[in-house]
């Protein structure tokens, strides 16, 4: 029986997994009932049926009252606002009636309170989110820890961060072989919708930087995405960000003090292996193009969750290895959510 979902939040990531969801499997790879936002209906079926940065979805989208038409499946809208209402009180217990499996939460805005509130008061029996909340049961990167997942202590879910699904697996197949006895990582990463497009006020003065005029540097919760996967890696990892006037798709440079003596054919054999094997269709080992290497446009739409650049790979002195991946920082991260929803699916 498919799982029943719901989506809050509209912004690139719900849109972007709603509409995974219908491009995945004719008819929706779940049965996604009703999906939530602060905007007015008709605003949500202009954004989902013209992307600045994908284009348009290859489906057909309308809407008619209080239903979205999405390839033809009614999927009920329902406008909310968090921010307005406290955790406690019932502003979601309108979706009780949809009987859902899992609430999707890509609002980016919600606390552990707000997702406790909507287990106990009966709206979802399983709350899904896109970044670390603080307090959530377990973060699932897919095809690292998603054996982990236990329907019976598990309610809050984190799926990571697109960051975090993008270097955990490296770091997991590293460690795992070889050894991390310290890594830094950068990633050069493209706006998000927190950036101020000209200079202006924000609460951290970096992201309140005209984002299309510099490369600004800021934090990132990459180092929290992976210590919380890969907890042996806690105090070896530093990681730092820096924000690029591009649209889509970012890259992750990592510098690591390695625990013993290894080769770059060792390395090269190692990633090929999980790419092939235990990590297929999640790392994916690229040598460009006749020789040429790519540009980031042209990882965009792509599904893995790390695209490691073998020309960039390297090992010196046998312990300090350096490499670069790439990733579709919304695209990939969607598909990894829909497969988090599948494996609660499994699990039911
Ligand atoms: N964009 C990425 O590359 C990316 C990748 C992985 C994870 N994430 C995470 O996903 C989340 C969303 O990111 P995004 O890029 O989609 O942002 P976004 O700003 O495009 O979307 C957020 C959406 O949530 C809605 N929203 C916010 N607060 C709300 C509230 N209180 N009630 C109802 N609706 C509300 C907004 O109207 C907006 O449509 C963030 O946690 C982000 O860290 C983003």
């Amino acid at each position: 029986m498919s799982l029943n979902v719901g989506i809050v939040g509209l912004g690139r990531i719900g849109r972007g997994v709603l509409r995974g969801n219908f491009a995945q499997t004719k008819g929706g790879r779940f049965d996604i009932r009703v999906v939530c936002d602060v905007m007015a209906i008709d605003h949500v079926a202009y954004l989902l049926a013209n992307d600045s940065t994908y284009g348009r979805p290859p489906f057909h989208v309308d809407c008619d009252g209080d239903d979205l038409i999405i390839d033809g499946k009614r999927v009920h809208y329902q406008r909310v606002d968090r921010r307005r209402s406290s955790p406690d009180d019932d502003s979601f217990g309108i979706l009780r009636q949809f009987n859902l499996d899992v609430l999707f939460d890509a609002t980016g805005t919600a606390t552990i309170h707000d997702f406790r509130s909507l287990i106990t008061q009966n709206v979802a029996k399983k709350v899904l989110c896109t970044w670390n909340v603080s307090g959530c049961d377990i973060s699932l990167v897919f095809g690292v820890n998603n054996s982990a997942y236990d329907p019976i202590r598990h309610d809050v879910i984190s799926a990571s961060t697109c960051t975090g699904n993008a270097l955990v697996p490296v770091c997991h197949v590293l460690d795992k072989h070889i050894g991390i006895d310290y890594a830094r990582a950068i990633t050069i990463h493209p706006q998000l919708s927190d950036q101020r497009v000209l200079d202006g006020y924000h609460a951290s003065s970096q992201l309140g930087r005209g984002c299309a005029s510099s490369i600004i540097p800021t934090s990132t919760n990459v180092g929290k995405s992976t210590t919380l996967v890969l907890p042996r890696l806690q105090g070896k990892l530093e990681a730092m960000s820096y924000r690029v006037p591009t649209a889509i798709v970012s890259v992750i440079d990592l510098t690591a003090t390695l625990s013993r003596k290894t080769s770059l054919e060792e390395c090269v054999e190692l990633f090929e292996d999980y790419a092939n094997k235990q990590l297929a269709g999640i790392i994916h080992c690229d040598y460009g193009a006749w020789g040429h290497q790519k540009a980031s446009i042209d990882y965009m739409e792509t599904e893995y969750s790390s695209i490691l650049l073998m020309h960039h790979l390297s090992v010196s002195q046998g312990h300090q290895l350096g490499l670069s991946l790439m990733h579709d920082n919304e695209h990939a991260y969607c598909c990894r959510v829909l497969d988090v929803l599948g494996v609660i699916q499994t699990k039911r």
